[in-house]
This record gives C-alpha cells, structure tokens and sequence, in this order.
C-alpha cells in the first residue's frame, strides 16, 4: 500500500464501480491527494470497548470500509489479484498483477482480506475489455480481462509454484540451459525473472481457498491439501483441494514455513509492481499464444532428459516446466455445457452461478462453448418455458428440472441433450422429444437423468435413453470415440489432442511396453498409448465409462487394451499381486488427486516412467512429492491450456526411476 496515498473512513470515497469486468473500471487521472497522514497502522481510536463491529480484528493495518490505494502484486488462484497495505494481505476481484488501484476494504480476516476496486488508477498493459456480456456477475470464467499471453504465463507460474512450495521441489529457472549447456555459463542456477515471480504472485494464493461467498469459512491459511476439500470442491468450487488447517494466527510468511518447513526452495521477494504485465511481453516467454511452443521453449524440452540416466546431469537445472501450451483461437472451446436451471418471478432461467453463490445468472450465450451448445440450451429453455416445466429449487428440494447438460461432438457435429430432473420419469416426455427432435438439428441422443438427491452433485444414478442413440461418437486424432451421458470426456477437444500428445510423449513407448492407465474414463488415453505400447490396462470407478472403454477398443479394433471398473487405488495393488509389471504408469485423477494407497502402489511396482496428467496442480506437487520419495524423479511438468478464460489450470508431468 502506499501509506501516503491512502485514505480512512469515508474521507474520500470514490465511485465504488466494482471489479474490472466487461466494462473497464475508472481510470484515475493520479494516484495523488492523500488523505490520510502518517502511516495509521493501527486501530487505534476504532473503539476497542464493545462498539467494534464483531469482524473487526484489532492490531490489523486496515479496517472494514477503510479506502486504500494497492499495489496489484499478484493474482492468487481465483483470478483475484493481490495487494498489501502495510503487510497485510488483501485480495481484490478483477485487478491484475502491475496495477495501481483504489479499494475499499469489505471483509478483514486475521490473516487476509477483500477489497473491493474502486478506481483504476494504473492499468496493467496486460488488461482487456473482457468480450462476455455478463463476465462481471457469471462465475464460469474468471480472467476474461486478462489478455491471452498473460493467462498463459500466469498459468505456467501457478504450475511452477506449486511444485516449489508444495512440492518442495527445484524448479529449474526458466530460460536455464540444459545441463550441457550449463557447464559454458554462470546463469544455469540463476533464479531468473519467471522464478522470482512466482512465490509473490501466488505466496497468497494459498491461504486463500475460499471464493467471496464462502468467505466465512474458518482456517482458509493452509496450502495443505485435503483430498475431502478436494473431493467436495469437484463439483466446481475454485477453492479446491486446500484444507482448512493450520491457521494460526501468524502472518503469512510464517505460515508458509509452518506448512512447508519454510526457507526451503527459493524465497524469493515480492515481485516488482508490472512484473507481471511486463513479462507478457518478454519474447519467448509466452510461447502458446499462438499454439506454438516458442524456440526457446523448444530447445529446452529437447534438451530435458527422459531417462533416468540423463536425468542425473540434469537434476541440479530441477524440473522443466515450459510455457504453457495455449489455442489459437481461445474461445468457443468448449463441447460439453451443465446449466443449472432456475426461476425468476416464475420464469424457468438457466444459467451459471455467480461468482462465489449459488445464484444463477440467466445466459443467452457463454463465448466459450460451441455455438451448438448456446443454441441447444436456449431451445431447452424455451421448450420448459412452453410446457410449464417449474425448476428445482435448491433451498425447498422442490421443483422438477436441475439441469440441462449438451454435449456436441466438434468432429462428427453429433449432439446430445440430457434433462436432469428431481423426478424418477420425465413429465411430458413425449412433448419434450418431439420439441427437441423438431428444434435441435442433427440431434443424436436425448436423455433423462433421474437425480431425487439434495446435492450439488449434478448427476443421479440412474440415465435413461429418451430418444437415439445412448452415446454420440467424436474423433481424438484418428480414434473414434462413444460418449454416453455420464462419462467423462475432455471438454476442450483441441487442446486434448495436444495434453495427449505430451502423454504419449512422455510415455516414450516403443512397442514393447505394459502399460497401466489410472483414472482411464472411457479409455481416451488407453487407447493412444495402446497404438505404442505393447499392452494397457485401464482402470476407472465408473462403470459406464468403462462400458464405453470397452467399446472405443471394440469400434477402433484395439485388441491390446483391457478395462477393469474399480478404484485405482484397489484394483491396481490387485495387478501387482497378480503379477502385472508396467513399464509406464500413467495416471489422471480428478481435482483431489491420487489416493496414497495408489501412490504407495506406484513406488513399490517401480515403473521406469510415470507420466502425471493433473488438473490442480496444488495436488499434483503434493502427490510428486510422494513420489520423488520413493524414488522418483520428476523431469519436466508441461502445463497446457484446456480452459481458456478461466483459472483452470492443466499440465502433464513427467517421472523418470531414479535407480
Ligand atoms: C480427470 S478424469 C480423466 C479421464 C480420462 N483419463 C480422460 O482423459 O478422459 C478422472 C477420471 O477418474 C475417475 N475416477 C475418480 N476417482 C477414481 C478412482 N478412485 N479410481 C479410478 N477412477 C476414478 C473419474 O470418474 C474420471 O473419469
């Protein structure tokens, strides 16, 4: 913060625009005209006998309603930036890293706060008109209004601190030569500017795990990750995976320490006010932007060891983690959309929720799904609207219809409408398949799927076929695919190809390997590595994508695949007890990551290879970690972009055996 520019009470109030969403907030003409004199560090004079509001925390630096002017020195891993008044941490919707703002203080914890933006008084050259009519109220995307180099970078410093901070592990500086290379110049173990980056933009994010609306929530101050954290924030929740432990009372830093036995890695400083935006620009820093890795990042990957022999004269460089693998085209990605429905003085909406509540916002069109998907669900809508259809209501568990999932596949333009209902039978389905069939061309398979359950889990056991086919078919490279209902399916079909193109890479297959795929879903990255390999065994919890595995073998004419339903972490200590001995595992758990009893299974089986798909990479370092003590070593993490616009962060690991 800078003391002097910052103002107390309502001295001074500005505008109280709200976060940078679609509509730029008010740019500052300076951020001069303090009002406040001196430091005011204290409370003091803020009524410590009774009259203090119940949140209000004493000894703190800032108070609810207080306006102070931040700099933006991060972004923590809900996309909201982060800025220090006199120490004290406070995170702000919709700033970005390098920015200079006003904010007024709405919430104080002891170890954090929110502030809400008020005025932009220094723009990061990095910040866009995000292009989404609603981007400012809809919680599906949260950096809209950060260019695409930027979210790209960001996503590769979220991978890299990660594995330092949780991991524990030596990220190599990015830019650093390869171990050859390394002998001719002094700057190999230089920390360079990516690195030192990282720990300040995210040193927060962390201690964060709560969105807006669940702000309330005891000990968010731990990097600790809680597979039942992270098994309930599945279902959507950006808070996942960080468990409410350790919160201590004692400021961040210290924190970190506590839960990582601190001053290991690098401690770095925090980062320079426009690192960030700066950095954006850096040539070579931002390869994926365009789809492409750049030059430099190539030379590395080529240069990062894939056995374990090389990966002696590399470890002291620590791991690779390249430029994030961005689209070309980072919009209109998605194939598969799960609304939930609702009403508005009695009229059936449907939409996502805001951010941080359970409120939904009613949406004509999301910008990052398939035009398909827009149009299948505003004619679901209309067609509920048409036949009276009530929406369930969450509070009373009354209402019929929960949510409307579309699937499209962009290969074959197979499509599929499923209606989730809080009821066994669908009403009126005769009228609902006729509608549908008659105003969806090109329909292949409508649904309905029965979920009587007050849950936030979208699904119900039980999936009826309405009308068509059960599944719709779509092309991952030259493998054909079925898609039922239920089953998982990579929602970014484009950067799918890429994140299993780097699997198989990392794979490194010959012909001749056994190989194990955990958590296969409906065998997608099976059936690549089948293509090389000499077997593979799938496993995977639900039962229907393992139908589906099986049949994607069958209409594909892969004889060397085999599927088994179970959990990872029962079936495959059952292969070992067998006697199966991969060569290479992979593994691709969901947000919470892999169960111990897996990972103990993976160091004692000794693998040559793990190759780690992961979409949170607070587990993936936790879980290499795990790893690296049994003996592992971890050579490079690639992050890739399945969900552009959004925090989401994706990236593939590579593991070599270390004897
Ligand atoms: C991130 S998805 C990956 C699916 C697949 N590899 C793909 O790329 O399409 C994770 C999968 O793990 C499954 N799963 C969750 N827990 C599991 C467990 N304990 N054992 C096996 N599979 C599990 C989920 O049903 C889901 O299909």
């Amino acid at each position: 913060m800078n003391k002097n520019n910052s103002s107390r009470g309502s001295a001074g109030k500005s505008g109280g625009q709200g976060r940078g969403g679609k509509s730029k907030p008010p740019v500052g003409s300076s951020a001069g005209g303090s009002r406040r004199g001196g430091a005011g560090r204290t409370n003091a004079g803020r009524g410590r006998g009774g009259a203090r509001p119940e949140e209000e925390i004493e000894g703190l630096p800032v108070a609810k309603n207080d306006e102070v002017n931040l700099d933006i020195i991060g972004m923590n891993h809900n996309g909201e930036g982060v800025g220090r008044a006199d120490g004290y941490t406070l995170f702000v919707p919709g700033a970005l890293p390098g920015e200079k703002i006003s904010a007024k203080v709405i919430n104080t914890k002891k170890q954090y706060g929110y502030a809400k933006m008020n005025l932009l008084l220094q723009a990061s050259p990095s910040r866009v008109e995000a292009p989404c009519e609603i981007f400012d109220r809809c919680g599906g995307c949260q950096i809209q209004h950060m260019d695409y180099p930027a979210q790209l970078e960001w996503k590769r410093q979220q991978v890299a601190d990660s594995l330092q901070r949780i991991g524990k592990l030596n990220v190599r500086a990015f830019g650093a030569p390869s171990a050859g290379e390394a002998s001719h110049g002094a700057e190999a173990g230089e920390p360079l500017e990516g690195d030192t980056r990282v720990s300040a933009d995210t040193a927060e994010a962390g201690a964060h795990a709560a969105g807006p609306g669940e702000a309330g929530r005891p000990g968010d101050a731990a990097y600790e990750v809680s597979p039942a954290a992270a098994e309930s924030a599945s279902s959507g929740s950006l808070a996942a995976g960080y468990a409410p432990e350790a919160s201590s009372g004692q400021p961040l830093p210290a924190l970190e320490a506590a839960a990582f036995g601190g001053g290991e890695g690098r401690e770095n400083g925090p980062a320079p006010a426009g690192g960030e935006a700066a950095e954006a620009g850096a040539p070579g820093a931002l390869a994926g932007a365009g789809g492409a890795q750049s030059a430099d990042a190539a030379a590395q990957e080529a240069a990062a060891p894939v056995s374990g022999a090389d990966a002696a004269g590399e470890e002291a460089l620590g791991v690779l983690v390249p430029p994030t693998l961005g689209m070309s085209d980072p919009w209109r990605y998605r194939n598969k959309a799960q609304v939930p429905m609702g009403e508005e003085k009695g009229r059936l909406i449907g939409g996502f929720y805001a951010r941080g509540t359970h409120r939904i916002v009613d949406m004509e069109t999301c910008i990052i799904q398939h035009e398909a998907n827009d149009e299948m669900v505003e004619t679901v809508k209309a067609i509920g609207r048409e036949l009276g259809i009530t929406a369930y209501d969450e509070e009373t568990g009354r209402g019929l219809l929960r949510h409307v999932v579309v699937k499209v596949a962009f290969s074959t333009g197979e499509k599929m409408v499923v209606l989730v209902t809080n009821s066994e039978r669908l009403p009126k389905s005769e009228q609902w398949i006729a509608a549908i069939r008659e105003r969806v061309p090109g329909v292949q398979s409508i649904c309905h799927n029965a979920n009587m359950r007050q849950t936030n889990v979208i699904f119900g056991e039980t999936t009826t076929v309405l009308w068509g086919q059960e599944v719709i078919h779509d092309y991952i490279g030259d493998i054909k695919f079925a898609i039922s209902a239920r089953s998982f399916y990579q929602v970014n079909p484009a950067q799918t190809e890429v994140l299993y193109g780097k699997t198989l890479e990392y794979a490194g297959l010959t012909g001749e390997e056994t190989v194990i795929d955990a958590y296969c879903g409906i065998g997608t990255i099976s059936l690549f590595l089948a293509q090389k390999a000499k077997r593979v065994y799938g496993v995977e919890i639900v039962k229907e994508a393992i139908e589906d595995a099986r049949k994607n073998a069958e209409i594909n004419g892969i004889t060397n695949a085999e599927f088994e339903v179970g959990a990872s972490e029962d079936v495959i200590p059952r292969w070992r007890e067998q006697g199966i001995t991969p060569d290479v595992i992979v593994v691709d758990p969901p947000r919470k990551g892999c169960d111990i009893r897996l990972l103990e299974t993976i160091i004692e089986m000794k693998p040559q290879r793990v190759v780690y798909v992961s979409c949170n990479p607070a587990t993936l370092a936790r879980d290499l970690r795990v790893l690296e003590d049994g003996g592992f070593k971890t050579t490079k993490v690639q992050p890739v972009d399945m969900f552009p616009q959004t925090v989401h962060v994706e990236a593939v690991a590579l593991l070599v055996r270390q004897d």
